[in-house]
């Protein structure tokens, strides 16, 4: 499959990191097209192979998938300067644009051919450079067939999840957002162990340690977070003043507020 990303930002970057370690496809089908000549210089230093343009038009000749990877009040400007270019009777654009409808990327990408446009939304987290996303994906026009590809695709680079464009927003929070709101957990960890003494490489260490420790009692054990704590929590104990002085703070409250916000 050939693939042409529009927009070599953080998540364009990351999927094309991604995606130059797939198996599943060669770096050198892989086409970053981005105005910034510093932007496709860090493209080209993930993998030389990637192939890189400042002509968005010319990049997306001969994909068989574009992916839209630009910012939200960019992605109207951007789609004018390459729909003219597109066939949908061939290609398929998948947008990442966080909160643009298919209603509006249709209107946005109408090359007045009168065909309907074969579109997916998908939403990765930046782990994805890594392999370790989650990635919602909805559908819009695409056949079974380039659904099916883009799932399989995107599954090496961590967990998919397809589901209804109404839920994309759901995901945009818990997995995209989410992974800025555990590192912000981690963070504040981190700062904190520096209060307790430990200076913060130390500290960092420990705190990424602890987290993989709890992953993998989750993973291993099958269970949800509170089984786990409670068996950390010994009653009258040190975890639950933590615990307390966490609530009083309003831990719980805080992480559904944010989540629900960032919808
Ligand atoms: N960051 C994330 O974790 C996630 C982001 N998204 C969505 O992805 C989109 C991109 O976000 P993000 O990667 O963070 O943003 P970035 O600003 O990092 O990346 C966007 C890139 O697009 C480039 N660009 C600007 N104009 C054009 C153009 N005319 N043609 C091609 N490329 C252009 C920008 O260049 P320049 O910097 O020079 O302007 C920049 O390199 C957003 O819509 C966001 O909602 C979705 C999921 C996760
Ligand atoms: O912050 C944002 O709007 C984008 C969408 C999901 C992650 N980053």
């Amino acid at each position: 499959m050939k693939i042409t990303i529009i927009g070599g930002g953080n998540i364009g970057g990351a999927i094309a990191g991604g995606l130059a370690a797939s198996t599943l496809m060669k770096a050198s089908d892989l086409t970053v097209a981005d105005p910034s000549a510093a932007a496709l210089e860090r493209i080209k230093g993930l993998n030389s192979a990637i192939r890189t343009s400042q002509d968005n038009a010319a990049a997306v000749e001969g994909a068989d998938l574009i992916i839209l990877a630009v910012k939200p009040w960019l992605a109207e400007e951007v789609s004018a300067t390459f729909r003219d270019k597109l066939n949908f009777d061939r290609q398929c654009l998948a947008s990442v644009v966080a909160g643009v409808s298919f209603e509006k990327l249709k209107t946005m990408l109408d090359n007045g051919k009168d065909v309907r446009p074969a579109l997916l939304r998908l939403i990765p987290n930046t782990a994805i450079s890594l392999r370790e996303s989650v990635t919602f994906i909805a559908s819009d026009g695409a056949s079974e067939s380039q659904l099916n590809a883009v799932v399989t695709l995107f599954k090496e680079l961590g967990q998919t999840v397809v589901v209804s464009e109404a839920m994309m927003a759901a995901g945009t929070s818990l997995a995209s957002c989410g992974i800025a709101f555990a590192l912000k957990y981690l963070g504040d960890s981190i700062k904190g162990g520096v209060e307790l003494g430990f200076d913060e490489t130390q500290s960092r260490e420990i705190v990424m340690q602890t987290m993989r420790g709890a992953l993998a009692l989750l993973q291993a054990n099958g269970t949800m977070p509170q089984t786990e704590i409670d068996k950390v929590t010994t009653p009258g104990g040190l975890t639950l003043k933590g615990l307390d002085a966490m609530a009083e703070g309003g831990f719980s409250e805080a992480v559904r507020a944010g989540l629900l916000k960032s919808r």
